[in-house]
């Protein structure tokens, strides 16, 4: 088990690149370190692997600091995004390093090199040198001189990135299916929702160098913690539509500016909204909570089509709504225009509410309804 404890990272005087990190990563486990470009995921590891010194706070192993162990030291396999491969050395030889260096017997050497390029694809590549490969082909060495040797913990910095779509679908599934099969425990970056989702025994939301949230991905995906991590899990994100809230009843119904009813909830879901003057209160959707409605319906909210995205299987219309955007989710067959008006409809007791960007309530459908 790695424990970092309220790591925090200057670089120079002014960057703050993380801020006050706890994190534990499990023995077994695969965490996903997920964020944008620039929000300390890189940094995160090379502070894991040995590589950069955090400014404060402590990194442990089993209970004990390994702050002043070096790189080499410590039992970590790392493969980057930009990996330089040894260039006067072949692809199976450069598979091969980390385990001659090992004293690992030819025999042994031999067949895992043999399973990993396979599962990499890159077994027909063994006797070319890096020079002589693509950008994804030497990504795809890259990451199998990482994982081919055993390793305490495995850092893999977003070491699909340079793949195209099918191959990053398929490396990515046998990546999970071969750190299963030798109980690593895994820390791997990426600024993919759909990887992060797919691959994470549990996530880590990264955001300009704080942790937004830790959790399982259904627990992100459901529970988001704040609007960030709201609408950057999950694809399409969540939409939000302003609302202010009236009570009434034992309820709070909240309404758009103009007052057109958005949900109505129990007042004992919200009892953490609290009536701050000028706070911003918002109802969160989730794509496929939100159903195109009759323009009869009396409860629906109408809006215009801003945009249609053909997913093939299905579209994804946004829909203007006053000053805001909600996704919804139209099988793939429907005939929609950008520019037509439509009625949008959802169930006004199961959304996520938001008060200045904090979740209050995740609140599901009482029964019956
Ligand atoms: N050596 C450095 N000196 C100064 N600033 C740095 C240094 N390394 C990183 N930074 C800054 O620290 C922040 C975090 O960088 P880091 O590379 O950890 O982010 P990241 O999430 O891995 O980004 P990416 O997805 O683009 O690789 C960024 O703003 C970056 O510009």
């Amino acid at each position: 088990m790695y424990e970092l404890k309220s790591v925090h990272k200057r670089y120079g005087l002014a960057k703050v690149a993380l801020r006050k990190i706890d994190l534990t990563v499990r023995d077994r486990e695969f965490l996903v370190i997920y964020g944008p470009a620039g929000a300390g995921k890189s940094t995160l590891l090379n502070i894991l692997a040995g590589i950069t010194k955090p400014t404060s706070g402590d990194v442990l192993r089993n209970g004990v600091s390994i702050l002043r162990v070096p790189p080499e030291k410590r039992d970590a396999a790392m493969a980057f995004e930009n990996y330089a491969l040894y260039s006067h050395l072949s692809v199976g030889e450069n598979l091969a390093f980390p385990l001659k260096a090992r004293g690992i017997g030819r025999a042994e050497v031999e067949e895992r090199v043999k399973r990993i390029s396979g599962i990499l694809g890159i077994g027909h590549l063994l006797d070319r040198r890096p020079g002589f490969l693509s950008g994804g082909q030497r990504q795809r060495v890259a990451l199998g001189r990482a994982i081919i040797r055993p390793a305490d913990i495995y850092l893999l910095d977003e070491p699909v990135g340079h793949l195209d779509a099918k191959l990053r679908h398929k490396i990515r599934a046998e990546l999970k299916a071969l750190a299963e099969d030798l109980s690593a425990t895994v820390v791997f970056t990426t600024t993919s929702s759909r990887e992060a989702l797919a691959l994470g025994d549990r996530v880590a939301v990264l955001n300009a160098g704080k942790l937004e949230q830790l959790g399982k991905p259904a627990d992100l995906y459901h529970r988001p913690a704040n609007a960030f991590v709201a609408s950057f899990v999950g694809d399409p994100p969540m939409s939000f539509i302003s609302v202010q809230p009236r009570r009434h009843d034992g309820r709070v119904d909240f309404v758009t500016a103009d007052g057109m009813p958005v949900a109505s909830l129990a007042a004992e879901a919200v009892s953490d909204l609290n009536e701050e003057v000028g706070s911003k209160i918002q109802v969160g959707f989730r794509s496929n909570e939100v159903r195109i409605a009759q323009e009869s319906d009396s409860n629906a909210l109408r809006g215009r089509v801003d945009v249609i995205e053909n997913l093939g299987y299905m579209k994804i219309a946004l829909v203007g709504i006053g000053n805001d955007q909600v996704s919804v989710s139209v099988p793939a067959g429907t005939s929609l225009g950008v520019g037509e008006t439509v009625a949008i409809a959802f169930p006004r007791d199961a959304v996520h509410l938001f008060q200045n960007a904090r979740a209050v309530t995740h609140a599901t459908p009482s029964a019956g309804v």
